[in-house]
């Protein structure tokens, strides 16, 4: 509970004045109107679906006392105990305002945008900081994680007062160091605007979400907030060397004299210097902050090495000891659904799950899983619907450059006609390449042929883009699915 002209003082950044009429006490906050109640306070905002604007009337009629709006949005008459309070920027005071309501957070906050590879770092950075003895938590598209608490996610940037409320009982709970995802969407919406950071990764920008932003430098400008507005000039940016954005951000960073980190195989501070395949994983030679150590890490792939270090370098940034969290990268864990080793079919042949549901992700995993497979390599993907279309002409085109066998099926296809959404991924598909795939309605039956298609133990079957997903929205409706249950199952009964 927190009275409105006391929420308003801490939040007074965006510029919105004037004498209350009243000063309500606030019993919560909401965006929605569905969910106001007595005493609330709601946020009318401009969606790309509704304007917030039309559903004041209804968020007073379930309690609502007060209203945060737009400077220039005509409202409908309203009781005068109705308090009206406006800002230029609706979007990003109630995500002040949730924070200031929630009060806590953890003590160290990172975040970490990109277009891959944020699920992962948010996920190593935690497990880094849980062996250093510090009490983590991760939030992100796998959900909220840690020692006591954790929940599904519904989006990868929760919003703002959803995020703060359960920051808050984090923090309550004892948690001191949370790494979070920050989603392009999320950062253009303000979701993300309340946080106190102490650190901010970069991982790399490729084709994603064009179906939200207008263009790709539109898309960079989104992520380019968090080094640009959101990490304060205290802070750290731990930035990917080996993406052609780098320079762009160290400009932003520099200009307002952030510390700038950076990482991979050309990077100053976590530079790998050498990356060589183990039985289990990949033995590593990287030099941090001008020392030398050779690690194992037990992960395959050099995407992974680079998100490690995406890792390595926040938890470096926020104080961690170097030689301790170095150590602690032999002990990793792959994210759950992503490079994930998930069954064995009676060949022998290893089945993976992996998220990859962009072009840039596919194009990375199949050129990583391609030296296990001495065999065939094997591919079942397909993609989402109501999201970009432009990708899946070229995811089509990557897999079957890169396997040797694609099946091409459905992801989530939500309001789309799966079919409509197949014939644009095969779109995408040389005519001279259309020997080497099939089109499989149905995930489950796809699955079941790429595992039939797989004959010794030197083939291999990557199952992608839905990675640790554990339902499959065709329509409105989400049915349970989990694609490593299914291998799973399938390989079960073929053996
Ligand atoms: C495109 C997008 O990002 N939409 C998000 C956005 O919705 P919006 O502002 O467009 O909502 P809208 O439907 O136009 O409605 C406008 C406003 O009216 C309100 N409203 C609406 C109806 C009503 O009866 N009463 C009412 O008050 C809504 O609550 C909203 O505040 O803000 C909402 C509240 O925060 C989000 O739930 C919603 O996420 C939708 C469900 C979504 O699917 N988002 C995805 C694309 C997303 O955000 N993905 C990213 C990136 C994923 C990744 O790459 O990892 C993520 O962070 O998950
Ligand atoms: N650094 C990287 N470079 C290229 N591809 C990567 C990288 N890291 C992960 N990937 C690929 O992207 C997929 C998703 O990885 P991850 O979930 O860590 O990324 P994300 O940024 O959180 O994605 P999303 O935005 O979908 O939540 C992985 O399964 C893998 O195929
Ligand atoms: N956070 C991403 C997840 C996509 C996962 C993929 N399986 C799909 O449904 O396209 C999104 O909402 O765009
Ligand atoms: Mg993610």
């Amino acid at each position: 509970m927190l009275r409105l002209s006391e929420l308003m003082r801490q939040t007074a950044d965006t510029g919105s004045g004037g004498v209350l009429p009243h000063d309500p006490v606030l019993a919560g906050l909401t965006l929605d109107s569905r969910k106001a109640q007595p005493g609330y306070l709601f946020a009318a905002v401009a969606g790309s679906h509704a304007d917030g604007a039309s559903f004041v009337a209804d968020a007073v009629k379930r309690g609502a006392v007060a209203i945060l709006v737009a400077r220039d949005v005509v409202l409908p008459a309203l009781d005068p105990g109705i308090v009206v309070v406006r800002d230029a920027n609706p979007r990003r005071r109630i995500a002040l305002m949730a924070a200031a309501f929630a009060g806590l957070q953890p003590a160290t906050i990172a975040a970490v945008t990109g277009t891959n590879g944020k699920s992962s770092t948010v996920h190593f950075a935690r497990h880094i900081w849980a062996s250093l003895g510090l009490n983590a938590a991760s939030v992100g598209t796998l959900g909220i994680f840690s020692a006591g608490f954790s929940r599904d996610a519904g989006l990868t940037t929760p919003d703002p007062i959803q995020l703060h409320a359960d920051l808050a009982t984090l923090a309550r709970e004892g948690v001191t160091h949370l790494a979070i995802e920050a989603s392009s969407h999320g950062l253009d919406q303000h979701r993300l605007d309340g946080l106190r950071l102490a650190a901010a990764a970069f991982t790399n920008l490729t084709r994603e979400h064009l179906d939200y932003h207008p263009s790709m430098q539109a898309y960079f400008e989104a992520k380019a907030r968090l080094f640009g507005q959101l990490l304060p000039s205290d802070g750290t940016a731990v930035v990917n060397a080996d993406s052609d954005r780098a320079a762009a951000l160290a400009e932003i960073c520099h200009r307002r004299g952030i510390r700038f980190w950076t990482y991979g195989t050309q990077g100053r501070e976590f530079r790998l210097l050498r990356d060589e395949p183990t039985a289990t994983g990949q033995h590593l030679e990287i030099e941090v902050l001008g020392t030398r150590y050779e690690i194992d890490l037990p992960l395959v792939g050099a995407f992974q090495a680079s998100n490690a270090l995406a890792a390595l370098g926040l938890v470096v940034a926020t104080g961690g000891d170097v030689t301790r969290a170095v150590s602690s990268l032999g002990t990793l864990s792959g994210a759950p659904g992503r490079l994930q080793l998930v069954a064995r079919h009676r060949s022998g042949a290893p089945v993976y799950v992996d998220y990859a549901h962009k072009p840039e992700a596919l194009e990375t995993v199949l050129r990583t899983l391609r030296p296990f497979a001495k065999g065939r390599l094997v591919v079942v993907f397909g993609c989402g619907g109501d999201r970009d279309r432009g990708k899946r002409p070229l995811m089509g085109e990557i897999a079957t450059r890169l396997a040797d066998l694609t099946i091409v099926t459905d992801d989530n296809p939500r309001s789309e006609q799966p079919v409509a959404i197949r014939a644009e991924i095969l779109r995408g598909i040389p005519p001279e390449r259309k020997n080497w795939m099939e089109e499989s309605a149905g995930r489950r039956e796809a699955i079941a042929e790429g595992l039939a298609a797989l004959r010794s133990a030197e083939d291999l079957l990557l199952i992608a883009g839905k990675g640790h997903e554990t339902g499959q929205t065709i329509g409105a409706v989400k049915h349970p699915f989990d694609d490593a249950q299914v291998a799973r199952e399938l390989a079960g009964a073929a053996s």
